[in-house]
C-alpha cells in the first residue's frame, strides 16, 4: 500500500523553512503528539527574489534528522537538483518533495529522476507554477520511469501576475480534478497555505479541498508563525492546525445510506437526461455555425464577429443571471462554445480557400 494511504485525511505539517534546531524540534514536539503523517521543512528554499532567507541546507537536514529520531516522525523536504539528493538521502529524509519551480522545468525534473533511479522513496510532487495538467503528469511520469513506485501529487495553486480573489495562488480547481480524473490511484494533495496566503482562510479552503476528493493536506505550521522567515502571514501554530483538522468534516465518496443512494441515482438519472440534451443542442448549434462559416465564406467577412461576441456574452450573462446562474460562469461556458464554433467556420474558410486555389 502507498505510504500516503496509512491514513485520511493524510496530514502533512511543519514550518516553511528550517530555521533553527530549535524551531524545528518544537515543532516537531507539537506535531508528533497530533494526527500528522508526515513533517515538512524546507532546507533549500526557492525565493522569488534574491537576499531572502534562502534556507540552511546541510545543517538544515541535521535538525530534521534529530526530530525524526526523538519524535519518531517521518520527514519530508524539497529538492530542486541531484545534490539535494544525494544530501536528503544521506540525512534519512523519508519523502522528498518536487516543488512547483522545478516541475515547471522538465531538464531538472529529469536531472532529480535521473538521481533517484534505483531509489525506493515516496515523491511528492507539487503543480507546475502555470495550470498546465500534462507538465505536472509528465514530472510524475519522469520518476515512474526511474522506478520511483510511490508517488503523490500537491497542488499548491498557479501563480499569477498578482493575488486575485483573494488567493495568493489561484486554486484552478479543474486542473488537479482533471489529474484525478486521469489518475484515480494517485493520491492528490492539497496545499491551502499557498493557495491562500493567508492563516484565516486555511479551514475554509482545507474542508473545500476534502470535499474535492482531495486525499491529504499540507499545512505550514510554525512555533511562531508571525516571526517566521519566509511566508510569515500563510503559517499557523500547532495549536491552531489542531483546531483545524478536528473541524474537519471527512466525507466518503459512497454511501451505505440506501435512501440516500436511491436519491442520488434518482437525480442522475435526471442529470444524465438533461446532459444528453445539452450535448445534442450544442451539437445543433455547432451545425449552425459551420452554415454561418459558408456565408461568411461567400460574402468574404471574418469568422470573429466582436461585436456580435461582446453581444452574445451579455444576453446570454443577463439570461444566466435571471435564473440564479453568474456570469462569469455563463461567460467561461460560451468562451468554449464560441472558440469551437470559430474552429469550425475556420475550417470552412479554410476548405473554401483551398478549393479556389484549386479551381
Ligand atoms: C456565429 C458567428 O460567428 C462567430 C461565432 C459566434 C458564436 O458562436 O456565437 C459569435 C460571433 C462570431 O465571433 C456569427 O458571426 O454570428
Amino acid at each position: 500500500m502507498s505510504f500516503f494511504r496509512s491514513a485520511r485525511p493524510y496530514i502533512i505539517a511543519g514550518p516553511c523553512g528550517a530555521e533553527n534546531r530549535e524551531q524545528v524540534l518544537t515543532v516537531a514536539a507539537a506535531l508528533s503528539g497530533m494526527n500528522v503523517q508526515l513533517l515538512r521543512a524546507g532546507v533549500w528554499k526557492p525565493r522569488t527574489r534574491p537576499g531572502s532567507f534562502e534556507g540552511h541546507g546541510e545543517a538544515a537536514l541535521q535538525w530534521l534528522q534529530e526530530a525524526k529520531q526523538r519524535y519518531n516522525i517521518p520527514i519530508t523536504t524539497e529538492v530542486a537538483d541531484p545534490a539535494h539528493v544525494e544530501l536528503a538521502l544521506k540525512y534519512g529524509i523519508d519523502v522528498l518533495w518536487i516543488g512547483a519551480r522545478t516541475t515547471v522545468n522538465p531538464f531538472q525534473v529529469q536531472h532529480i529522476a535521473d538521481a533517484l533511479r534505483g531509489v525506493d522513496i515516496p515523491v511528492m510532487v507539487k503543480n507546475p507554477v502555470n495550470p498546465d495538467v500534462a507538465l505536472w503528469e509528465g514530472a510524475i511520469e519522469r520518476l515512474e520511469k526511474v522506478g520511483i513506485k510511490d508517488i503523490a501529487a500537491i497542488h499548491r495553486g498557479f501563480s499569477g501576475y498578482t493575488a486575485a480573489n483573494g488567493y495568493r495562488n489561484q486554486p484552478n480547481w479543474p486542473v488537479p480534478i482533471e489529474l484525478k480524473r486521469r489518475r484515480p490511484a494517485l493520491p492528490v494533495f492539497c496545499d491551502p497555505s499557498h493557495i491562500t496566503g493567508d492563516r484565516a482562510r486555511i479551514a475554509e479552503v482545507s474542508q473545500k479541498a476534502l470535499d474535492m476528493h482531495f486525499d491529504g493536506l499540507m499545512i505550514e505550521t510554525h512555533p511562531t508563525p508571525d516571526a517566521a522567515l519566509s511566508d510569515a502571514a500563510q503559517q499557523i501554530t500547532p495549536a491552531q492546525l489542531a483546531t483545524i483538522l478536528a473541524g474537519l468534516i471527512v466525507r466518503d465518496e459512497h454511501t451505505h445510506d440506501m435512501s440516500g443512494q436511491e436519491q442520488l441515482e434518482y437525480l442522475r438519472q435526471l442529470m444524465d437526461s438533461l446532459d444528453a440534451e445539452i450535448v445534442d443542442l450544442i451539437a445543433r448549434r455547432m451545425e449552425l455555425s459551420a452554415q454561418v462559416g459558408a456565408v461568411k465564406q461567400l460574402c468574404n467577412m471574418t469568422a470573429y464577429q466582436p461585436a456580435r461576441w461582446r453581444e452574445i456574452v451579455e444576453t446570454r450573462g443577463a439570461r444566466g443571471l435571471t435564473q440564479g446562474l453568474t456570469q462569469e460562469f455563463i461567460t467561461e461556458l460560451y468562451e468554449k462554445i464560441h472558440h469551437e464554433s470559430i474552429r469550425i467556420q475556420l475550417a470552412v474558410l479554410e476548405q473554401a480557400a483551398g478549393k479556389s486555389v484549386k479551381e
